[in-house]
């Protein structure tokens, strides 16, 4: 079996009273939720619920208008807390950060780098893993939109010493044996003591280990 971090185990999680608001419109409030290691969450509802507002708190590219996230009983929205939290988060946004211009590898290369430098040789096997073994030196530009995932999700076998995975839409241009093989990957990665958060509109009503939270209907 692939190690999916399992030298770090998650810490816990608490959304306590969490509310959001953009442009003087509230997508949530009172929200709360503990997290676990080992639990995968999808956090679901319609469009324009707030779902990739709430990942991008999670991820500290936005800030909430009330209430707190705390990883290890310490706050991540401020101060040392924030720092550990970072330490241990990985976050893949809906956009793929794929540079046109670069090559898979150099892609993973940079992508990784800004945490912690990847050696070549498992970039390739990471590539490989995620069916594109050959594609190496290709620019990013000459690849189908799934390819680019596949491209930004080989992160997850290459920063494994991240327990905490905050995933936007990432089944999105997959196909079906890819999908498939994602959500294996993510089921193991808990399994290993990691959490998953992530939002979809792809159902995972098949996959018993998966919590759902969902945020509220449009008015
Ligand atoms: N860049 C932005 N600037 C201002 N408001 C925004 C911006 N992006 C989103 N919003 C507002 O925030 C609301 C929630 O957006 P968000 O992307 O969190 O929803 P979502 O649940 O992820 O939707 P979807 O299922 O369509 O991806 C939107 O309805 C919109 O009003």
């Amino acid at each position: 079996m692939v190690a999916y971090g399992a030298a770090v185990t998650a810490e816990q999680i608490d959304i306590i009273d969490l509310s959001c608001e953009r442009d003087e419109r509230e997508l949530f409030a009172g929200l709360n939720c503990r997290l676990q290691a080992g639990e995968v969450l999808q956090v679901a509802g319609p469009n324009g619920a707030g779902k990739t507002s709430l990942l991008r708190i999670l991820a500290g590219l936005m800030p909430a208008t009330a209430g707190d996230i705390r990883y290890a009983d310490r706050s991540i929205l401020s101060g040392g807390g924030r720092d550990y939290w970072r330490r241990h988060l990985l976050f893949l946004g809906h956009a793929t950060a794929i540079k046109a211009t670069l090559s898979a590898e150099e892609n993973l290369s940079w992508l990784c780098a800004l945490d912690h430098p990847v050696e070549r040789d498992a970039i390739w096997d990471a590539l490989a893993a995620v069916g594109l073994r050959g594609y190496e030196d290709v620019p990013c530009r000459q690849m189908s939109a799934g390819q680019q995932r596949r491209v930004a999700l080989a992160r997850l076998r290459l920063q494994t010493a991240k327990p905490i995975w905050v995933l936007d839409e990432p089944f999105t241009a997959l196909d079906q044996t890819a999908v498939r093989a994602l959500e294996q990957q993510i089921l193991a990665f808990a399994r290993q003591g990691g959490i998953a958060v992530l939002t979809t509109h792809h159902s995972l009503d098949h996959l018993s280990e998966v919590r759902r939270l969902e945020l509220g209907r449009m008015s």
